[in-house]
């Protein structure tokens, strides 16, 4: 009997049923590993063989050999793979499932992807993403339903089953009624934070079911609250595309935009196991960096974010306004404007000439460039014209020199028939002459013509063409229409030469910078991603979500986010019926409102403080896992506070709770808890910067504004000399902070105030005062 296993729990006839069934699987995945080894080592011979065989390659029926096969041999692999990592528990679930009409009922056993036995064609495990699977994730027991193809098979589901497996041993199962929680729920969330994003198959819920399964062909708007697995259901709703369009797609084609690069970190960690890999993962600014080609300085946003924060700049209005500008559909509009101008500069204005002869009117190129060609990029258009300029000159040089020699061998004729010799001699010479002249002229001017003509189209680099935009005011004036005040012009324009002087732009340019690149230069076909996923999406402006969508000419996104974590509300969405309106009409909007990181207690406090926030947001419910209140720690001499945190991180530790995250408000009182720890020469502490990956078994230390989107077991949120105030952007870092931890949350304070703590019912903390707890011990 394998360790885990209570056989009172269990009917010996049905565990003996589970276990042999899990034999039988086993046994048989072995088998296919081993032959489908044998089949791929054959598969890589003939591909070898292909490859090595150059010639072979050229004829077009071998290179779709080829290309069949390499492509045979990928999916071979990647089948392969997942079959493998899943031989230590490969299924999760069980259903039994009686179509209607049919007289017995089927058994399912769910895993990460299928098997079928390969004489009957009959599964032996059937892959979560398929259409059956989801009477598992959305079915209660009873009459259900679920849709193949659009048909919809009704039948009764009898059984769902959860199996915990390991290391290919049935440890437990237990089935789902109505009445029972999701035990593999509980289990999975009680879990520690030191494995981030892992897959979660097993334990979906309806809500995020219904998301992942949404509408795979319209653009999906998620609004999920803290913790509420948006980053995982978006990861899950790629396999899931993936799965369904496997066939039609290329994973390249699939890009993930994530906010930084720790958070790629996560994100890669957790593909393989979802059965997807080579997506391209990315961060907006690298991805509008890559697609322009231009390195740029890129100056970084928590510069602005903080002086708002420490409200450290006079011109914070103004600033605000003009971030909030550059990410308005009006400043799209003068991009626009802008480009028209653009387009007129570029376009032909001259007829198209080689020595006297005229080629091509102007009239018609000019037509060619503003309207046939009106599909494609400015500078595109121009590589069309250079190319009818040259294949025209190619053919009409020839037929210009025959004309000329024509011409003068007329001529000739006609002189040598004069009869008075001087005159004759004359006139020969001078036809000789100018026809040598002319022709060589034809000649020469037909070698650079094509080059000249397109010098009067004229294109300059991205950068020029940005900077240009605000060295007229007047100019500026036109494109806004009129509707900027004096002082917002002046401020716009001297903002804007002031950083650009310097080689610079902000995050905020980069969505018309995105757009002006498509428009003038196009989007690298190499880089055009079909499919596109963004987490934190509140952080993006409607332009630079608008010119993504219009450079990679899809809307197929799938955007995640949340508005009360908006800390950068300033220079993103407000809310997400302008962007659904604006951008994405198509788009299915959605929301999950419950909470799977924190316990009960934490997220009944965050609550509080996001019900201070001036935003219709609705309260986050938590699901069912309890823990320990949050603990406030009052503390009267700053010198005690560290000493207070590591005896508290040595009792946690010894609890389980590894991974423990120090957050105060901003870099500098960080820096302050990071010195003093640096002078105790504490051993393993990681102050983290923006764009730094995370140590494993570290004590993190990391300014509020930064913790978005992390997940610790515990965290402790503190104030030295800075207070949280009642300010949007204040509430939001609080409530940021406050939903980091899994399992505790302990906040340290001189004043309860400093951590809004006076506003919120007392109930739902405990109070705790650090010098009278520090009199059982001390870290000194
Ligand atoms: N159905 C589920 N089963 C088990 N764990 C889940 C489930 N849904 C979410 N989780 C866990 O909850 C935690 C939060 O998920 P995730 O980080 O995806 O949420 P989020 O909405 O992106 O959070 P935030 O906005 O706060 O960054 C993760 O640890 C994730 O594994």
């Amino acid at each position: 009997m394998e360790k885990g296993i209570n056989m009172e729990d269990y009917s010996l006839d049905e565990l003996e049923q589970e276990k042999s069934r899990l034999e039988y699987t086993k046994n048989y995945m072995n088998i296919v590993l081993k032959e489908a080894q044998i089949n791929q080592g054959a598969l890589q011979e003939t591909v070898r063989d292909a490859i090595s065989n150059e010639e072979a390659l050229d004829s077009s029926l071998s290179y779709i050999n080829y290309l069949t096969n390499s492509k045979f041999l990928q999916l071979a692999t990647t089948e392969l793979n997942i079959l493998k990592r899943i031989l230590d528990a490969p299924y999760f679930a069980r259903i039994d499932y009686q179509m209607k009409g049919k007289s017995q009922k089927d058994v399912y056993y769910l895993g990460k992807t299928s098997l079928f036995e390969k004489d009957t064609q009959k599964p032996i495990i059937v892959d979560w993403r398929s259409p059956i699977a989801n009477v598992y994730y959305d079915g209660r027991l009873g009459e259900v339903a679920y849709e193949v193809n659009e048909e919809t098979i009704e039948g009764y589901l009898s059984l769902k089953r959860q199996f915990k497996i390991e290391k290919g041993n049935l440890l437990h199962y237990q089935d789902i009624d109505l009445t029972t929680t999701d035990e593999l729920l509980q289990q999975s969330l009680a879990g520690k934070a030191d494995q981030r994003l892992t897959e979660i198959i097993s334990t979906i819920q309806a809500e995020q079911n219904e998301i992942i399964r949404a509408d795979l062909n319209r653009p999906i708007i998620v609004q999920g609250a803290a913790g509420s697995g948006k980053t995982t259901i978006a990861l899950h709703r790629i396999s899931y595309f993936i799965y369904n369009y496997a066939r039609y797609f290329q994973p390249e084609q699939l890009m993930i935009i994530a906010p930084n690069n720790m958070f790629i970190g996560y994100i890669a960690e957790a593909l393989p196991d979802l059965g997807v890999e080579k997506i391209r993962q990315t961060t907006y600014l690298d991805y509008v960096l890559l697609c322009i080609g231009k390195k740029m300085k890129v100056i970084q946003s928590n510069k602005k974010l903080l002086s708002f924060i420490n409200h450290g700049n006079k011109q914070e209005e103004m600033i605000k306004w003009l971030s909030r500008y550059k990410g308005s559909l009006a400043y799209k509009k003068v991009m626009d404007h802008y480009l028209s101008d653009i387009c007129e500069e570029m376009s032909p204005k001259e007829d198209f000439r080689v020595e006297k002869f005229p080629l091509y009117g102007a009239k018609k190129l000019e037509r060619l460039f503003k309207q046939e060609y009106d599909y494609l990029p400015l500078v595109k258009r121009k590589e069309k014209i250079k190319g009818i300029l040259q294949a025209d000159l190619k053919r009409k040089k020839k037929i210009i020199l025959t004309k000329l020699e024509d011409k003068y061998e007329e001529a000739l004729d006609r002189a040598l028939r004069i009869k008075e010799d001087e005159k004759r001699k004359e006139r020969v010479v001078y036809f000789l002459d100018t026809k040598e002249e002319r022709l060589a002229t034809v000649k020469k001017e037909a070698s650079t013509a094509v080059r000249k003509y397109m010098k009067t189209m004229p294109t300059h680099d991205l950068y020029k063409y940005y900077t240009r935009l605000f060295e007229d005011k007047e100019l500026l004036r036109k494109y806004t229409e009129g509707s900027l005040t004096e002082k917002q012009l002046d401020f716009m324009i001297a903002f804007q030469q002031r950083i650009l002087k310097q080689k610079k732009v902000e995050i905020e340019d980069l969505g018309a910078l995105f757009y002006l690149q498509y428009k003038i230069f196009g989007i690298d076909k190499e880089y055009r991603a079909k499919n596109i996923v963004i987490d934190e999406v509140q952080d993006y402006s409607e332009f630079q979500l608008y010119a993504l969508k219009a450079g990679l000419e899809t809307d197929m996104f799938t955007l995640v986010g949340d508005l009360a974590q908006g800390i950068h509300s300033y220079r993103g969405l407000q809310n997400w019926d302008a962007l659904q309106q604006t951008v994405f009409p198509r788009a299915n909007y959605m929301t999950l409102q419950k909470s799977y990181r924190t316990t009960i207690e934490i997220m009944f406090l965050a609550n509080e403080i996001l019900h201070l926030l001036d935003q219709d947001l609705p309260k986050v419910k938590p699901v069912v896992r309890h823990g320990e209140k949050p603990t406030v720690h009052l503390y009267d001499e700053k010198h005690v506070l560290v000493g207070r945190m590591l005896l508290l991180a040595d009792g946690l530790r010894e609890e389980g709770f590894h991974s423990i995250a120090i957050i105060g408000k901003t870099e500098e009182e960080c820096k302050v808890i990071f010195k003093e720890m640096q002078k105790r020469k504490v051993p393993n502490v990681q102050f983290l910067q923006e764009n730094e990956e995370l140590e494993r078994n570290h004590l993190i230390i990391v300014p509020s504004y930064l913790s978005k989107g992390l997940e610790f077991d515990t965290v402790f949120l503190f104030t030295l000399n800075e207070s949280f105030t009642q300010e949007e952007i204040d509430l939001k870092l609080l409530y940021v902070a406050m939903t980091r931890p899994m399992h505790r949350l302990h906040l340290f304070t001189q004043e309860k105030s400093a951590l809004l703590l006076d506003r919120v019912d007392k109930s739902q903390y405990t109070l705790k005062k650090v010098e009278e707890e520090m009199n059982g011990g001390s870290y000194e």
